[in-house]
């Protein structure tokens, strides 16, 4: 959870590289540092490497070379027995949702709080609340296969910050939904921001970058640039 001293950045590369089996790199020698609280669009066109950047983040890989430091702990060398507790201060927006079929909406988002250890009437007090915020008041008890795929998106982002993550990285996030819901997720995740939670998002959708302001991180040939708002 967050803290109101932070002695460490919350993500920092150094020279990473990755690549898929013996392809190209795919990533290269990218060095980057995320300084608590701060807000980054990740941009690129199509197949660039956002999703493979991000993979990184969430630990579902390990880069190919260089090292991956998260809330100041290498997670590059980091034993296996170690990552449980760093990926319990991530939220995650994967670009197919991954919500669990059997589970309705509410149990979905429900999910990381129950593993945290979180009792039912926090439960009952926290879920339904951003369930009606994502608008899906209605849709509550439905499991996913009878959702849209904008609402299986919000389940996806209200399953992300519900634990209110120091680090929140989504892809696509708002991929799936109109504009007006776009804006308002934007909002959920500027609210967040506010409170403390490090935040990255991939897309593609040029207005959102341009209208919110926040620097993006451009992916491009494998290579990383930081554009500030003004030059993007
Ligand atoms: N598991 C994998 N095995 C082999 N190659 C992969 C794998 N995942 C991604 N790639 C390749 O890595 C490159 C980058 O893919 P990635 O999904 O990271 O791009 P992206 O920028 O997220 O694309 P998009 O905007 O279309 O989602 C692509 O050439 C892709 O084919």
């Amino acid at each position: 959870m967050q803290q109101e001293q932070f002695e460490y950045d919350t993500v920092r590369f150094k020279s990473v590289g990755l690549r898929y089996g013996n392809g190209p790199e795919i990533l290269q020698d990218i060095s980057l540092t995320l300084t608590p609280g701060s807000f980054h669009f990740l941009t690129g066109p199509s197949g660039a490497g956002k999703t493979s950047l991000l993979s990184l983040l969430y630990l579902a890989r390990r880069p190919s070379r260089g090292s991956v430091e998260l809330f100041g702990q290498d997670v590059t060398s980091a034993p296996r027995h170690r990552l449980p507790a760093i990926r319990r201060r991530l939220g995650v927006v994967f670009q197919d949702f991954r919500l669990l079929d059997h589970l309705s909406a509410l149990d979905n988002v429900a999910l990381p709080l129950r593993v945290a250890g979180a009792s039912e009437a926090e439960i009952q007090r926290h879920v339904p609340e951003l369930l009606s915020w994502v608008g899906l008041a209605s849709h509550m008890q439905a499991k996913p296969s009878v959702l849209s795929g904008g609402q299986k998106q919000r389940v996806a982002i209200a399953r992300a910050v519900i634990t209110r993550p120091d680090l929140l990285v989504a892809d696509e996030p708002t991929g799936n939904v109109d504009d007006r819901t776009a804006i308002r997720l934007m909002h959920l995740f500027r609210e967040m921001n506010r409170l403390g939670t490090t935040i990255v998002i991939a897309t593609h959708n040029e207005q959102l970058v341009r209208q919110m302001r926040h620097p993006r991180l451009h992916l491009e040939g494998g290579r990383l640039s930081i554009l500030q708002p003004e030059e993007g």
